[in-house]
């Protein structure tokens, strides 16, 4: 069998088509995931039943036949198997018991004990990788200890992660310790997906962004770079791509910086400037606005060629520049695909 094209894309091959797979492929615009999220009962029941949520994890490869299938789960699973209480109040979002003091990042259990919470994630991993067409690429995943962090010490989402900046300017020991411990945890669980069958790992700093100067290199890059680092010792040759949402000019140069084998861009670039200025160094994944999913029509047409047009001459994974909203519509996303593959 030749190798799959997500495995290729990412040593370097520049293929004729763009393999393709979408953040938050498995949601809540497709009708499939909300039956069986309402037959799950909840979010985090979902994300904790293996049958279920390798079910919705394949959903999207029946339908599209995307190249790749990523992990249903979330990025706040590992922080609460560290010990901290997490639920989703309906219609907002993550709530999360804080940490926000070296005494409570001290009463965190051992980064050993999150398999206990953890094992029916691995065995949603093993599921997948037993049924998962065997042209489609697994990916597992985690949250970047940045992002993490400022769901940990907020306790939720917010628009400027002040809690965490906050944090980290007054108590900056306190901050790093928990930083150290998020990144610590973060090597055995994603090692533990790869275990369990996993073939890539994508780390998502969904708020590297709002790091800036010297804060990115010291919280983006560097916890990207200890993971990458022991992740390949631990299992070498292990493809990793790495998406610090809008870090701009921090893109130029991230994957040299952190070991990453890729690069995801966010859509507040635009291909063109994410084709010289960071696909030249290596694959890149992205880039299109979800809202043409919403949209549809010429639009989404025209940027999807553009897209794939700007980085035609290099290494690259087509996705969306962040995740498809629920409000999605099903048909745009078989436009979408349709329109990288043809033309
Ligand atoms: C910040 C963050 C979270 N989770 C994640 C991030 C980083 C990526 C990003 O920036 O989007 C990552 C994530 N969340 C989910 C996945 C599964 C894989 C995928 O389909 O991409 C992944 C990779 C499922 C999910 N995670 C969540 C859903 C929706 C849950 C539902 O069914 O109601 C899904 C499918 C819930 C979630 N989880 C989180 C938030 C803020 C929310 C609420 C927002 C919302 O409701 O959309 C935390």
């Amino acid at each position: 069998m030749t190798e799959k094209t997500i495995l290729r894309a990412l040593k370097g091959e520049v293929l004729p088509t763009p393999p393709i797979w979408m953040m938050r492929q498995a949601g809540r615009y497709l009708p499939e995931y909300r039956a069986t999220r309402a037959q799950a009962g909840d979010f985090l029941k979902l994300c904790y039943n293996p049958e279920l949520a390798a079910e919705v994890t394949l959903q999207p490869i029946r339908r599209y036949g995307f190249d790749a299938a990523i992990l249903f789960a979330d990025i706040l699973l590992l922080p609460q198997a560290l010990g901290p209480e997490l639920w989703f109040e309906t219609g907002e979002g993550p709530r999360m018991q804080t940490t926000t003091t070296m005494a409570e990042v001290q009463a965190l259990k051992p980064s050993h004990a999150i398999h206990d919470t953890l094992a029916p994630v691995y065995e949603t991993v093993r599921r997948l990788s037993r049924d998962l067409p065997r042209e489609t690429t697994l990916i597992g995943f985690a949250g970047a200890p940045w992002t993490v962090a400022t769901y940990m010490i907020a306790g939720r989402g917010s628009k400027d992660q002040g809690a965490a900046h906050a944090l980290k300017n007054t108590d900056r020991a306190a901050f790093a310790a928990l930083i150290d411990r998020i990144t610590e945890a973060t090597v055995l669980y994603l090692s533990e997906q790869v275990k369990a069958g996993a073939e890539v790992v994508k780390l998502f700093d969904s708020w590297a962004g709002s790091l800036k100067g010297e804060d990115f290199t010291e919280f983006a890059v560097k916890p990207a770079a200890r993971i990458i680092a022991e992740l390949k010792t631990l299992h070498p040759g292990l493809p990793v791509i790495a998406f610090p949402r809008e870090a701009g000019q921090g893109y130029i140069g991230f994957a040299q910086a952190t070991g990453a084998d890729c690069v995801a861009i966010d859509n507040s670039v635009s291909p063109e400037w994410a084709a010289a200025h960071v696909q030249v160094s290596g694959c890149v994944q992205g880039n299109l606005s979800p809202e043409h999913m919403v949209t549809g029509g010429d639009d989404l047409v025209r940027e999807t060629r553009r897209v794939v047009e700007a980085f035609r001459k290099g290494p690259h994974i087509f996705n969306l520049g962040h995740g498809i909203t629920p409000d999605a519509d099903p048909e745009n996303v078989a436009l979408m695909i349709e329109t990288v593959r043809r033309g």
